[in-house]
């Protein structure tokens, strides 16, 4: 199953990886064909109706390969409208090819004639709200039409997430649709085929691109909307907690936080204006603190736990009786990591191993990356928690999905980029799910460590990838 947002991610990750959107949509159109000899004989007549978006692309697509058959194309719109190059070039084709085709300027002008099989290719994953003009005219006659009717990639109106329509939509016989199902598809009374069309497996495997997509902000948003984090750590050193805090930031949170011991407060402080610090008594966490730590945390959207922190029994034992005590989300780094295994707590965690952590938290790991994929991936499910698993390619599991992040370079082994990396894996953790949070944030660390290779070899320092985490998540220079 893929969702429509991950399948938009999966094609902008295909396009990085060499497989451009327009070789998927020629794939994809052969498969609109294919399906059409399958339901039709040599001969018939076929009125393709198409839209002004890559759903109608992939039918103009199609027309191509239905020499046998009788062919007329409709266009809901002015070609000018058409709202993408890729179809706006297969159309530009079938004009000069001289195919027969109709373009429809309004509803009045729908005809769609006698047909044995109509291709619905007037909206797919991109469908927003109920159907305008003349698409809604054109889904009337469809279904009021003898033919049979297949669908491109979604019945034109249903949202292919949920199957529901958000008033009237195409009643097809068939769908065929690209590259995996649809959660949708399943609740409609049609037949569904899943048509390969070449998206390279580690499109969906590897990080890419495409996982930004995910980040777009909503222009109505407010303070806070992206994000209130606490960065819990600090003591033994002072750095790590005010690396995290400062990347949450830079990952766009609204607000970053420091809750660390009183004795090292103003260092961490001195560090940036940008942050909130906040201390408690004494020079390292104890279980005392736990309960006004449990208060301040239950405001925040994600607390990320440990930078800096140390493993002092003490600390130990608060961390554990705070994760007892916590429903909300946190992503558990360095020394706090150790106690995870041991808790039961119904927050929900990212961790963020390093591979000997890792083994420490009672995992296993192996130096080929494939391997190491199922092992994290089963930890993960045993564990009830997701994984980022650090590495030269990171792995990224909740136990269910997986994912693997190339980015990132041996520089990146200097002190304090993991506390970059857990403070941005705690802002993306309170806009995404684990799994996005954690591979997107494993993406934009490495975008940063690379971008600063490029600049400072394997001299490279954390700061460096504070500054350039903003351009890691906007996939600047991919
Ligand atoms: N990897 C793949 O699966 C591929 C899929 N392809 C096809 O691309 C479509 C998605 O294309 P997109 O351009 O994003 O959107 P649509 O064509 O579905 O629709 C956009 C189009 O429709 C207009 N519109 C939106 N809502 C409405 C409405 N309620 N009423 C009328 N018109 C509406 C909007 O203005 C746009 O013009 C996917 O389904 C596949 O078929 C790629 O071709 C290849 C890879
Ligand atoms: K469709």
């Amino acid at each position: 199953m893929i969702t429509s947002r991950r399948m938009a991610a999966v094609d902008l990750n295909a396009e990085a990886l060499g497989v451009p959107r327009k070789q998927l949509m020629e794939s994809s159109g052969n498969a609109v064909a294919r399906a059409c000899r399958d339901l039709a004989d040599p001969g018939a007549s076929v009125a393709i109706v198409a839209g002004r978006g890559n759903n109608g692309g992939d039918a103009l697509v199609a027309a191509r390969f239905l020499k046998a058959y009788d062919v007329t194309v409709h266009l809901l719109g002015r070609p000018e409208t058409i709202s993408t190059d890729i179809a706006r070039e297969n159309w530009d084709a079938l004009v000069a090819g001289e195919a027969d085709r109709r373009t429809v300027a309004d509803s009045a002008a729908f005809d769609l004639g006698d047909p044995d099989l109509v291709v619905d290719a007037m909206l797919g994953t991109g469908v927003a709200g109920a159907l305008r003009e003349p698409e809604a005219t054109a889904a009337r006659a469809i279904n009021e039409s003898a033919a049979t009717v297949l669908a491109v990639d979604v019945p034109s109106g249903v949202d292919a997430d949920t199957g529901e329509a958000a008033g009237l939509a195409v009643d097809a016989d068939r769908v065929v649709t690209f590259h995996d199902d649809k959660p949708g598809l399943g609740n409609l009374d049609c037949e569904v085929v899943v048509a390969d069309i070449g998206i390279p497996e580690a499109a969906e495997l590897f990080t890419g691109p495409g996982d930004l997509l995910a980040l777009d902000r909503d222009a109505q948003s407010h303070k806070g909307d992206h994000g209130d984090v606490l960065v819990v750590g600090g003591g033994p050193y002072t750095g790590a907690p005010a690396l995290a805090a400062q990347s949450a930031l830079r990952a766009g949170a609204d607000l970053a936080r420091v809750a660390c011991p009183e004795a090292v407060a103003r260092e961490v402080q001195g560090y940036s204006e940008n942050l909130i610090v906040r201390g408690f008594s004494g020079d390292r966490l104890a279980p005392e603190h736990v309960p006004d730590l449990l208060d301040f945390a239950a405001d925040r959207d994600v607390v990320v736990f440990g930078p800096g922190l140390g493993d002092a029994d003490e600390s130990l034992d608060a961390v554990r009786e705070f994760l007892a005590a916590y429903d909300g989300t946190a992503v558990v780094d360095a020394d706090a990591l150790q106690v995870v295994p041991e808790v039961e707590t119904e927050a929900t965690l990212i961790c963020t191993p390093h591979q000997g952590e890792l083994r420490k938290m009672g995992g296993e790991t192996d130096a080929d990356w494939e391997t190491r994929r199922d092992l994290v991936r089963e930890f993960a499910a045993d564990l009830g928690h997701a994984l980022l698993v650090k590495g030269a390619y990171d792995v990224v599991s909740d136990g269910d999905g997986v994912r693997v992040n190339r980015t990132g370079n041996p520089g990146m082994t200097v002190g304090g980029t993991g506390d970059v990396l857990a403070g941005a894996t705690g802002a993306l953790a309170a806009v995404l799910p684990p799994l996005d949070a954690a591979a997107v944030a494993a993406y934009a660390n490495g975008r940063a460590g690379d971008l600063a290779a490029e600049e400072f070899g394997g001299g490279l320092v954390a700061t460096d990838l504070l500054e350039r985490l903003p351009a890691g998540l906007r996939g600047d220079a991919e």
